[in-house]
């Protein structure tokens, strides 16, 4: 019998894959094509397990195209979004822009904007709260870099950023918020942190959104784990109490290697 060990999950498992800056506007439709007929084929019931991909900007149009036209149950957001509404702002792209999109979700704070962007607390919980004004859900992510993780204050790190990135918003609005934790040395190093790292970091996060928003709100949040995620690692990680899900970078890429990962129920054989 294939089936997940821990059999229910609280909350619907979120398989989210973040193509970076990868696939153009072509290449892209062509990932998205091949990853739903694989889906179909396998008869995958996406009110089970939700999946979502985050292709670059330029592809946005098309994947909407595509998703309407062939009435795909795959949802897709977008990577990035300004704290702005509209202006003087020169290549950015406004919540708005992406509600109108048809975009469900976009990814704010991933550690590549943080770091390479400087993007700083402050900007990245305008753009939450951006996000939400225009019917976005935002997909938070947080997590340490290796000496943070070394020193052992990862814990504490990472709980700073969620305050800081979710201040003032309201129980409603973060009862919708997906969190994602990446630490930043599993991203893309092919090191993964255990499914016991994962489960210790969101459980924190599940006990620091309890402290910040009460039990009911933060029994609602859905909590993913990114970094060198494959469909070989992910059903372990996914058996986590509080894991929700997984945000994948690389092996997003790979049509075959992706559907294996939102079939992750299929992997977990239980005696
Ligand atoms: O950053 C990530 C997803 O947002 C993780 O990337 P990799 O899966 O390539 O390590």
């Amino acid at each position: 019998m294939t089936t997940s060990t821990n059999g229910t999950f609280d909350r619907t498992p979120f398989i989210a894959g973040n193509w970076k800056m990868n696939m153009d506007h072509v290449q892209g439709i062509t990932l998205l094509q091949k990853l739903a007929w694989t889906l179909s084929d396998a008869k995958h019931d996406y009110n089970r397990v939700e999946v979502a991909v985050f292709p670059p900007f330029t592809d946005l149009r098309g994947v909407q195209t595509l998703v309407q036209g062939d009435e795909l149950d795959v949802a897709y957001g977008a990577q990035d979004l300004s704290q702005f509404d509209s202006g003087a702002y020169t290549g950015d792209i406004s919540g708005q822009f992406l509600n109108k999109l048809g975009c469900k979700y976009v990814l704010v704070g991933h550690s590549e904007r943080r770091t390479i962007h400087n993007e700083s607390d402050d900007v990245l919980n305008a753009k939450v709260k951006a996000a939400f004004r225009h019917g976005v859900t935002p997909v938070l992510c947080v997590g340490e870099g290796l000496e943070i993780r070394q020193a052992g204050t990862h814990v504490q790190h990472t709980l700073d950023q969620l305050r800081a990135n979710v201040e003032g918003l309201g129980a409603e609005q973060a009862a919708e918020l997906v969190v994602a934790y990446e630490p930043v040395w599993a991203i893309g190093t092919g090191e993964v942190a255990g499914p016991e790292d994962a489960q210790e970091m969101c459980a924190a996060i599940r006990a620091e959104l309890t402290e910040l928003f009460g039990a009911d709100v933060a029994a609602k949040v859905r909590l993913l784990y990114g970094g060198s995620v494959k469909a070989n690692n992910a059903a372990a990680i996914l058996n986590e109490r509080d894991v929700d899900g997984v945000l994948v970078g690389g092996a997003s890429l790979d049509p075959a290697e992706f559907a294996n990962i939102v079939r992750f129920e299929s992997h977990l054989v239980t005696d």
